[in-house]
């Protein structure tokens, strides 16, 4: 049986497939108290990532001492060289952030690509301690990756020789068919797939038509490159292909869950969202328990056994509300998909609704939140407990960055329902 099928996640635009990348990363970095190794990327997509990793948020949340940051391709032009790779991350977050002898460059003075190729195989089996890679023991914790415009990943061309080496580590490649035309160094789809998470990063309307052929299942490098354990794709609206948006389950939902973290605006996007429709909305706050209420404004988390009553109250509304043909929307954080599994049941037309939002700004706006029981200080606990809904979950995604109405409209759109917008002014977000 071959590697697991890769997970499809929806990101609103690049700002937050950044985001959400970079919350993988830590999630990643988190479950590995050793040694972490990280393989990262070049081209433009993963810039923005590399740059929150350098900020503060991010960056007090990973172990440096521990993170060792390897490049899954090379440009062979010297260090420093606008068209670098690992010269990009090191300006991005690396030099202010990493021991420099946690940093791996692909050697680029050797005098050749293939004596380069060798150089790193050989720094890769001295790090990894061993010459065969075992599937139970992958050389990288997350590799990154990019789609470049013919389905190329890290430097693997399309019909190239290098995309069916398998009995090495690294290569060189003596030209690239695509910009920048310059000779390259590439880490093997073998060497690749050594890692926990593969986690593809593709944003912008021009990835479009080749993220469609990748999905379309086209032998292209990009439908070969799979983790021996998880590969996921992060694909914005833009690049997000018109066969996959419609998967969504046909027909109008007969209650819609707004979540996300706490300060996300739950409650104020539903209400509008409910004058929008004309459907009742209901606040899922409103189902916990006491004890659960008590816990929280002391600042304790909830633990998933004080969870199971309050989201059991609310699927059970749900189903009460379907039975009298009544459509509801219920605020509910439902941060993790086993939550969400008992709030949608094996009902498809209750449809999620994630109000994904930059860790920063909602931190802002819980900070000038008067009289709601979630204490600051829990938005960490809310962030690590945070599973970003799967494509399988079809969720209608939409960044909060935006006023209210802004963020009504899209979700309408995404449903595909039309409705006129009320005469009412502009809400900030
Ligand atoms: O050296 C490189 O150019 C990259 O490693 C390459 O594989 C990149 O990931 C894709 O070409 C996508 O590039 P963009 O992210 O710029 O679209």
């Amino acid at each position: 049986m071959g590697p697991p099928s890769p997970e499809l996640v929806r990101v609103a635009d690049k700002a937050a497939m950044a985001r959400t990348g970079a919350d993988l990363l830590l999630a990643r970095i988190a479950e590995n108290a050793g040694r972490i190794a990280i393989c990262l990327t070049g081209g433009s997509s993963p810039k923005q990532l590399y740059e929150l990793l350098a900020t503060q948020a991010y960056r007090d949340r990973i172990p440096w001492p521990r993170v060792h940051w390897f490049i899954g391709d090379e440009r062979f032009v010297p260090a420093g060289d606008a068209l670098h790779n690992m010269t990009m991350a090191r300006h991005a977050f690396l030099d202010a952030c990493a021991p420099a002898a946690n940093i791996h460059p692909i050697p680029t003075d050797t005098g050749s690509p293939e004596r380069s190729a060798n150089a790193y195989a050989r720094e890769l089996i001295t790090f990894y301690g061993a010459d065969q890679l075992d599937p139970a023991r992958p050389l990288f914790d997350v590799v990154l990756l990019g789609i470049g415009p013919d389905g190329h990943v890290a430097s693997l061309f399309p019909g190239y020789p290098a995309v069916e080496v398998r009995d090495r580590w690294v290569v060189g490649v003596d030209q690239a068919h695509v910009a920048p035309f310059v000779p390259r160094v590439s880490l093997t789809l073998p060497a690749l797939a050594s890692c926990r998470t593969m986690l593809f990063e593709v944003a912008g309307a021009d990835k479009q038509p080749i993220l469609t052929r990748v999905l379309a299942g086209e032998d292209l490098p990009a439908n070969r490159a799979r983790s021996t354990h998880e590969t996921t794709f992060l694909i914005d609206a833009a690049a997000w292909p018109e066969t996959a948006a419609d998967r969504s389950p046909p027909g109008l939902p007969h209650a819609l869950i707004v979540m996300g973290v706490s300060s996300s605006g739950k409650s104020t996007v539903g209400q509008a969202l409910g004058r929008r429709l004309g459907w009742r909305f209901e606040d899922g706050d409103s189902f916990h328990p006491p004890a659960n209420v008590a816990k929280m404004s002391a600042g304790q988390p909830l633990t998933d056994a004080d969870r199971w009553p309050w989201l059991q109250a609310i699927a059970d509304e749900i189903a009460r509300c379907r039975a009298q043909g009544e459509p509801i929307i219920i605020a509910c954080s439902a941060l993790k998909k086993a939550y969400r599994k008992i709030l949608v049941g094996d009902c498809g037309n209750v449809r999620l609704v994630y109000l994904e939002g930059d860790r920063e700004l909602i931190g802002d706006r819980m900070g000038h939140r008067k009289g709601h029981f979630m204490p600051t200080g829990l938005l960490d606990s809310q962030f690590a407990t945070l599973e970003p809904p799967g494509v399988d979950e079809h969720p209608v995604t939409v960044s909060v960055d935006a006023p209210v109405e802004t963020i009504v409209d899209d979700i309408l759109q995404q449903l595909h329902i039309g409705q006129d917008r009320p005469d009412c002014e502009r809400n900030g977000s």
